[in-house]
C-alpha cells in the first residue's frame, strides 16, 4: 500500500496527538450534557473510534449512513439516509462526527435534517477540511486539520473502498486512478 502514496501528511503520532487534544476539549464543553456522538459512516470509523476513547466524560454513541444523490461526479447536495440511528435524538446534544468536510454539501443537508428531528443541540466534529472546495458553507466546531486540496486516503479514507486502513493520512499517487 505505501508504494502508491505519494507523500505521508500526517503520521500517526501528529493524528495522536491532535485527537487527544480534540477530546479533552470535548470533554469540557460537554462535561454534564452527556451527549450523542454520531459516526457518520463508513469515512469516519477510524477517528470516531480514537476520538471517543479520548472523551473522558459521560457519552453515548450511535452510527448513520448516508449517500448522496446526484448526477455526474458531484453530488446534488440531497443526502439519503441509508443507515439511521437507533436511539431517538429528541432533546441530546449531538455531535456529528466527519473524516472530512469537501464540499460540504452532505453535511449541511445532514445538519438541517437532524436539527428538524428537535435535537437540543448539533456541533460538528470533522477530522478533516478542504476549505479550497466548499461550496456550501457549514459551521464548523471542532476541526482537526486543514488540508491542501488533493486526493487524501488513510485513517478512514478511501480510494475505491481501500486505503482505509492506513493508520496515517497520504496524498494518493495520481497513478492509481488516472486511466480509470
Ligand atoms: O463535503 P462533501 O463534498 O459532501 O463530502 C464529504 C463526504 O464525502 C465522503 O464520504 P463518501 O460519500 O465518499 O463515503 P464514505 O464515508 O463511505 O467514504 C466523506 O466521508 C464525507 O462524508
Ligand atoms: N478519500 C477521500 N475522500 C474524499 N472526499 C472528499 N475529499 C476526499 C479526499 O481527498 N479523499
Ligand atoms: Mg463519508
Amino acid at each position: 500500500m505505501k508504494q502508491d502514496i505519494e507523500k505521508v501528511l500526517l503520521s500517526e503520532e501528529t493524528i495522536a496527538a491532535k485527537v487527544k487534544e480534540l477530546g479533552a476539549q470535548i470533554a469540557k464543553d460537554y462535561a454534564d450534557k452527556n451527549p450523542l456522538i454520531v459516526s457518520v459512516l463508513r469515512g469516519s470509523f477510524v477517528f470516531m473510534a480514537d476520538l471517543v476513547r479520548a472523551i473522558d466524560v459521560p457519552c453515548t454513541v450511535d452510527f448513520m449512513s448516508v449517500s448522496s444523490y446526484g448526477g455526474g461526479t458531484t453530488s446534488s447536495g440531497e443526502v439519503k439516509i441509508t443507515k439511521d440511528f437507533d436511539v431517538s435524538i429528541e432533546g441530546r446534544h449531538l455531535i456529528i462526527v466527519e473524516d472530512i468536510l469537501d464540499s460540504g454539501r452532505t453535511l449541511s443537508y445532514l445538519m438541517k435534517t437532524l436539527k428538524a428531528r428537535g435535537a437540543a443541540s448539533i456541533a460538528l466534529c470533522t477530522f478533516l477540511d478542504k476549505p479550497e472546495r466548499r461550496v456550501v458553507p457549514v459551521e464548523v466546531a471542532y476541526k482537526g486539520f486543514t488540508v491542501p486540496d488533493a486526493f487524501i486516503v488513510g485513517y478512514g479514507l478511501d480510494y475505491d473502498q481501500k486505503y482505509r486502513n492506513l493508520p496515517y493520512v497520504g496524498v494518493l499517487k495520481s497513478s492509481v486512478y488516472e486511466g480509470k
